[in-house]
């Protein structure tokens, strides 16, 4: 049995290669075999896994080690009922941190070593210009405008080769969030129809976590199928900033300033054409196309 390991090592600030120094040498010292297959830049996910489903046998593993973008990034490109292993190496690890994964990747192997697949849920996502599957949120507005900002901006690339990344995402955040404007969106879910007129913030996730560790919808689960929609409007700077400690607390849905809603098939079109954010990834709906979200079971060993 061999292991194959698709592996980032720059996922984290580079923590996914301080992942693979630990794993490793803990494979060779248990006398078990592995394959590493490591990207050295962005886009080589999907033709490694091709690599990896066409050699391996049946018997052998695959574990993904990386963030929340390499998991999101390699899940596209497997078949729908393939099982896989995940060592979680990212910065935010929200997903790892829905399903309660061991952030240590000696024993997030174990973990994987021991135990059976499990089934979690995924959202399949459709428009006319991009389609896939996410495992974490699909946002619409600010978030999207937020990571649009932070990956395209230079800031970035310098601050994260100092490890300030976050210090990156901040200063861009606080930018759009004084910038951005309200849209006009519709959604539709299979009990209701309704329209926000000055939409600011509006997100559907399939777990609790947004944003490395931000509880944007506490109830949220990725064990049923459930897909949670939450939607702020836009107010005054200063009102959206007392918003703030409930939100990182994880309060904020007990203010009916937040529009909450769970549905586990849903379609939203944008009056305007808006940035989407993705996993991580920026896409662009273009205004009055219809976005539709729908659930999906995969499983995962952990
Ligand atoms: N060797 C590499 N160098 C630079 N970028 C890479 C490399 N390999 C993959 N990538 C890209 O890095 C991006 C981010 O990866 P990932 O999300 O796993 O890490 P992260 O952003 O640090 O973690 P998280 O999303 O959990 O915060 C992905 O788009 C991936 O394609």
């Amino acid at each position: 049995m061999i292991y194959y390991i698709l592996a980032n090592p720059n996922a984290g600030s580079r923590k996914g290669e301080r992942s693979l120094k630990l794993l490793l040498p803990y494979l060779e010292e248990n006398g078990l075999s592995y394959k590493l297959f490591a990207t050295e830049r962005t886009g080589q996910e999907a033709s490694f896994i091709q690599q990896i489903l066409e050699e391996k046998k049946p018997e052998d593993q695959l574990l993904i080690l990386g963030g929340d973008g390499t998991i999101s990034l390699a899940l596209n490109a497997l078949p729908a009922d393939f099982s896989f292993g995940y060592i979680p190496s990212g910065s935010g690890n929200d997903f790892a941190r829905s399903l309660g994964l061991s952030l240590d990747p000696i024993q997030a192997f174990k973990n994987i070593r021991h135990n059976q697949a499990k089934n979690f849920y995924v959202m399949r996502y459709k428009s006319q210009s991009f389609s896939g599957y996410a495992l974490n949120n699909v946002g619409i507005g600010l978030d999207a405008a937020i990571v649009k900002a932070t990956n395209g901006s230079r800031v970035k690339k310098l601050l994260n080769s100092i490890k300030l990344g976050r210090l990156s995402y901040l200063m861009t955040a606080l930018h759009v969030l004084f910038s951005k404007k309200s849209f006009c969106i519709s959604i539709y879910n299979l009990k209701d129809t309704f329209k926000f007129d000055n939409a600011f913030l509006l997100t559907f996730t399939k777990h609790p976590y947004f944003g490395g560790g931000v509880k944007i919808a506490p109830e949220a689960s990725n064990l049923n199928q459930e897909i949670h929609l939450i939607e702020l409007d836009k107010y005054s700077m200063p009102k959206i900033s007392s918003l703030i400690p409930s939100v990182l607390q994880g309060r904020h849905l007990e203010n009916d300033i937040f529009h909450h809603s769970v549905s586990t098939a849903v379609s939203v079109t944008p009056q305007s054409t808006q940035p989407v954010q993705i996993d991580g990834e920026t896409f662009e709906i273009q205004a009055n196309d219809t976005l539709t979200l729908t659930s999906e079971r995969r499983s995962i060993i952990c």
